[in-house]
């Protein structure tokens, strides 16, 4: 790949904010989002090929993959062509992944990839904020209380002994935009 091009990986648990710098990182810093594929069921006011490609068992083995894991009973993974697609557009682009799926992206293109890890100063926010985003009370309870979630939770601390990875705690937002522009200031410098 490119040197030129970066990949800026959104990793944490649930409800730690993924989604939401994604969208941010598109609106503010125009970085394409690498559209990843599920079976997970569509969530109410999520749209196929914006949120994600939404796929049936059969379809999702389809796909050649970058990377692809099984989480919370359901599986995601990262095309080669979303990659591709996304390249066509920006050389910034922007990723939603958990973190087997951003260790796999630094260990496999560690020139263009940039993980921000992200967590929250008290975890019992977590499930307000799912119940805010409209998600049901057993999924929540599911998600918060599966391996993978602990692992995310874990894996923090991995990411923060990294090379190109940072850590972001999302508690309030303006401090978190604030972060951001920091970040984005010293990768652009370096870039
Ligand atoms: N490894 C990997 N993880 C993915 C991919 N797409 C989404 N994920 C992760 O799968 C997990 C579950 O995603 P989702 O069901 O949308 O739940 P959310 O984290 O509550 O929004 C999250 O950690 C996502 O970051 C992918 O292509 N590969
Ligand atoms: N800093 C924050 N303060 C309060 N609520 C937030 C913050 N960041 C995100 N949220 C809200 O929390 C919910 C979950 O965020 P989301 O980005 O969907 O998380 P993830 O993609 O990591 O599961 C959404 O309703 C979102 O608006």
């Amino acid at each position: 790949m490119d040197y030129m091009k970066k990949i800026v990986v959104l990793t944490g648990a649930s409800g730690t904010g993924k989604t939401t710098i994604c969208n941010y990182l598109q609106t503010e810093y125009q970085m394409e989002k690498i559209i990843t594929h599920t079976t997970r069921p569509q969530r109410q006011g999520e749209i196929h090929g914006r949120d994600y490609y939404f796929e049936s068992q059969a379809s999702f083995f389809q796909h050649e993959y970058l990377e692809s894991v099984e989480y919370d009973h359901n599986y995601y993974g990262s095309s080669k062509t979303g990659i591709q697609k996304a390249f066509e557009k920006s050389d910034w682009a922007t990723i939603v992944l958990d973190s087997e799926g951003a260790k796999a992206y630094l260990e496999q293109l560690p020139n263009e990839t940039i993980v921000i890890s992200l967590t929250v100063a008290t975890e019992g926010c977590l499930q307000g904020r799912l119940e805010k985003r409209g998600d049901s009370q057993a999924s929540i309870e599911q998600r918060l209380a599966s391996h993978e979630t602990k692992r995310d939770e874990e894996r923090c601390d991995y990411f923060a002994s990294q090379k190109n990875c940072y850590v972001i705690v999302n508690d309030d937002w303006q401090a978190t935009k604030q972060k951001i522009a920091d970040l984005m200031k010293e990768l652009q410098a370096n870039k």
